[in-house]
C-alpha cells in the first residue's frame, strides 16, 4: 500500500482564530504586534467586517498562512510591514488591554487558548472550539451561535421503509437474500482460500461480507440515510464532477507528484465486486450512530477481516483553490500534482457516502494512534485517482471505524480529537 494520505483543512487559519467575535483574533494580533512595535499599535474594536478582504487576517494571505499553524500565523502578521494603525490603551508593560482579555470559555470555565475561543454571535460568551461537542476544528464561516442560543435540530429518524431506503439509495434490486449475488461472492472467497498464503503475502483487498439478515442491512442503510438527510447529503457511491467545477478529464492519476500506484487486476475485480454488491443493497457491515463528542461516526456490525475494502471516498471533485474558503471539515486530497494550481480535492458536502462520516484518529496520542483500524489508499484505476478506506486489521462488531486523517498532509488539527 502506498503512503495514505490525509485530509486537507483549507480553511484552517484562514484568518487569525477567533477574529470574528468581536474581533478576538484581531486583538490577539494587534496584542502580539503592539508587544513588538507598541509605536504601530492596534484598535480595540476592529472595523473591518468577518468577511472583508481588507481585513487584515485576508491581507497577505497566501497557501503558506492557510496552511500555518496558529502561532506561526500571528507571528507572521507581526513581521508584516502594513500593520493596522489604531488607538490603545496599553497597560504598564506595554500590552494592550481588550475588552476580551478576562473572557472564559463557558464549558472548561478557563480562559486559556485564547487563540481557540469563539464568542457566539447573539449572547456574547466564550467557548473553546474543542469544548464544544462536536469539537469544531476551525473558526466558522459567517455567524455562529452558542448550542445554548441554537435550538438544536433533533436528528430525525429516517423512516424504517424499505421502499424509502431502496429510493434513496438508488438500489437496483429489492434488498431480499438474494442468493445468487452471495454465492457469487463465497465463489470468490472460497477461490481466494485456496491461495491464502500467497494473497496474505500480497496483501490483496477483501470484498466485504454483509450481514446475512435483511432486516439488519435494512436498519444499517437507515443509520446511513439518517446521517445523510440530517446534513443534506445525497448519496453517491462514486465521484462525481458537476459541471462548474473541475472537469473529469482534470483527474489524471499520472500527474501525481512522485506517481501513484497502479491497482492491480485482482484489486479492482474486489472493487468492482464490492461496487455491484453496494448497487443491489448489500452493503459492509457498518451501523452510523451519533456520538456527543465525536457527532455522527460510523461502526462495525459485524466482524470485519483485516484487509477487506470498507468503502470509496465520494463526492464532488474540485480545485483545491477553489476550496480556500472552505467551510467543510471532510475535503480529502485526490490529487497533488507538481503544479499546485492544479491540486483536486474530493468535497462530500453535497453528495457523499458513508466515507465522510468516518472518524480520525488523534495522531498526538498514542491513544489515538491505538484507534486506527483503516487506512485511506490512492490507487490509479484506469487513470485516475481514486481513494479508497481500507481495513488494516480485523475489526470487532462494535468497534468503532478510524482512520488518519492526517496521514499524508499534516495539516488536520487533531490534538483535540478523543
Ligand atoms: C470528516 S468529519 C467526520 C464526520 C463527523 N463526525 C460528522 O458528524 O459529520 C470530521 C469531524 O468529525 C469530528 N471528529 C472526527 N473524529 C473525531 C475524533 N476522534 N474526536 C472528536 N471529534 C472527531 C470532528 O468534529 C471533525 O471536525
Amino acid at each position: 500500500m502506498e503512503e495514505p494520505l490525509g485530509y486537507r483543512n483549507p480553511r484552517r487559519q484562514k484568518r487569525p482564530p477567533g477574529c470574528r467575535l468581536g474581533c478576538l483574533g484581531c486583538q490577539i494580533y494587534k496584542k502580539t504586534a503592539a508587544a513588538v512595535h507598541p509605536e504601530e499599535s492596534a484598535s480595540p474594536s476592529c472595523s473591518y467586517s468577518d468577511d472583508d478582504e481588507k481585513h487584515p487576517s485576508k491581507k497577505e494571505r497566501s497557501l503558506a498562512d492557510i496552511y500555518t499553524n496558529g502561532s506561526l500565523l500571528i507571528s507572521r502578521f507581526i513581521s508584516v510591514d502594513s500593520l493596522v494603525k489604531c488607538e490603545a490603551e496599553y497597560e504598564p508593560d506595554g500590552v494592550e488591554k481588550t475588552p476580551y482579555d478576562d473572557m472564559v470559555c463557558k464549558v472548561c470555565k478557563t480562559g486559556d487558548n485564547d487563540a481557540e475561543m469563539l464568542l457566539c454571535d447573539a449572547c456574547d460568551e466564550g467557548f473553546h472550539m474543542y469544548c464544544l461537542c462536536p469539537i469544531l476544528i476551525k473558526v466558522p464561516k459567517g455567524k455562529w451561535f452558542c448550542p445554548f442560543c441554537t435550538k438544536k435540530e433533533e436528528i430525525e429518524e429516517f423512516p424504517l421503509v424499505q421502499t424509502k431506503i431502496v429510493d434513496f439509495f438508488h438500489i437496483t434490486k429489492p434488498l431480499s437474500n438474494d442468493q445468487e449475488s452471495f454465492s457469487l461472492r463465497m465463489d470468490i472467497r472460497r477461490k481466494k482460500r485456496h491461495s491464502l498464503c500467497l494473497y496474505k503475502k500480497k496483501r490483496r483487498l477483501l470484498p466485504h461480507v454483509p450481514s446475512k439478515d435483511p432486516a439488519r442491512r435494512l436498519l444499517q442503510m437507515a443509520s446511513l440515510a439518517t446521517a445523510l438527510s440530517s446534513t443534506k447529503v445525497e448519496f453517491s457511491d462514486e465521484l462525481t464532477y458537476p459541471r462548474g467545477l473541475a472537469p473529469e478529464s482534470a483527474n489524471k492519476a499520472a500527474n501525481e507528484r512522485g506517481g501513484m500506484q497502479v491497482i492491480g487486476k485482482e484489486d479492482l475485480a474486489t472493487l468492482n465486486l464490492c461496487k455491484q454488491m453496494c448497487a443491489r443493497g448489500e452493503w459492509p457491515p457498518l451501523m452510523v450512530t451519533y456520538d456527543p463528542k465525536e457527532g455522527f461516526v460510523v461502526e462495525a456490525d459485524g466482524h470485519i477481516k483485516d484487509m477487506t475494502l470498507i468503502a470509496e471516498y465520494t463526492g464532488d471533485v474540485d480545485y483545491m483553490r477553489n476550496r480556500l474558503n472552505d467551510d467543510s471539515d471532510n475535503l480529502m486530497v485526490l490529487l497533488f500534482p507538481h503544479d499546485a494550481s492544479k491540486e483536486l480535492v474530493i468535497c462530500p458536502d453535497k453528495r457523499g457516502n458513508i466515507a465522510r462520516f468516518i472518524s480520525g484518529i488523534n495522531n498526538h496520542t498514542l491513544e489515538g494512534r491505538k484507534k486506527q483500524n483503516l487506512r485511506c489508499v490512492r490507487y490509479n484505476i484506469n487513470g485516475q485517482s481514486r481513494v479508497l478506506l481500507v481495513a488494516i486489521r480485523d475489526i470487532a462488531k462494535g468497534e468503532r471505524l478510524y482512520y488518519d486523517y492526517n496521514a499524508y498532509h499534516k495539516e488536520y488539527p487533531t490534538q483535540h480529537f478523543v
